[in-house]
């Protein structure tokens, strides 16, 4: 069956996405957008409270951000299994870019590509692209659909199966996300996907700047596992 990930802000929403039965913690700020960097003293807080061996994901926010910021120490990642990038606003040139700092970070959690759904409202490559390229370098682990424009929910559907088995034979853990709420993953459920990945549903009201609610939480985790065993 798939696995839960949760985005969550602060040390008190990662205690209760664990506590609702996330299985992956990702760290992401929402106000800094569809994959907003927390500040490194939140990814530390949240690793130094939470139980050793608990699986963690940081968000990184956009490549072109990282033109004009200076790199986390390496020490900031220690700790975390998965890092996730995203390539909104990038130009022509984005593999020899990315390339260049996943080289700069050569040692530290696994590359998770991303593709928006949205890619063109998001300015970023197409989805054939992204998962070509992540195929390529051999350094990325998994990909995830996201959306770009958190207003709008994943146009993800059965049409993307071709690419889906793509990525799976190429050995790509798959992570489904973009306004899922609980009726759209029960219809991604036949795409198999190895995760299914939240905030906004998880949140009070459903509104992805609110709180995390844990309730919301472990209905969530209830849900993806009622999933068809893959
Ligand atoms: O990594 C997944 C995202 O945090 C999903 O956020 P969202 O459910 O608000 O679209």
């Amino acid at each position: 069956m798939p696995r839960l990930l949760v985005s969550v802000r602060s040390v008190e929403e990662a205690s209760d996405a664990l506590a609702g039965g996330a299985s992956i913690i990702d760290i992401k700020e929402p106000a800094r957008g569809p994959l907003g960097r927390a500040d490194t003293e939140v990814w530390q807080a949240i690793r130094e409270t939470l139980p050793t061996g608990v699986c963690l994901s940081v968000a990184l926010g956009e490549l072109p951000e990282w033109t004009d910021q200076p790199d986390p120490a390496r020490s900031a990642f220690t700790g975390i299994s998965y890092r996730k990038l995203g390539l909104a606003g990038v130009g022509p040139d984005w593999k020899a870019i990315w390339a260049k700092l996943r080289d700069r970070w050569r040692e530290g959690p696994a590359w998770v590509a991303v593709v928006y759904s949205d890619w063109q409202r998001a300015n970023a490559p197409q989805p054939v692209d992204v998962l070509e390229e992540a195929l390529a370098v051999g350094e990325c682990t998994g990909i995830l659909i996201d959306t770009w424009d958190k207003g709008r929910p994943s146009t993800v559907d059965h049409s993307w199966l071709p690419w889906l088995a793509q990525a799976r034979q190429g050995g790509l853990t798959i992570a489904l996300a973009g306004g899922l709420n609980d009726s759209r993953i029960e219809r991604l459920g036949p795409l198999d996907p190895d995760w299914i990945a939240v905030r906004g549903a998880a949140c009070r009201e459903g509104d992805r700047g609110s709180g995390l609610d844990p309730v919301r939480v472990a209905r969530l985790a209830r849900l993806v596992e009622s999933l068809a065993p893959r």
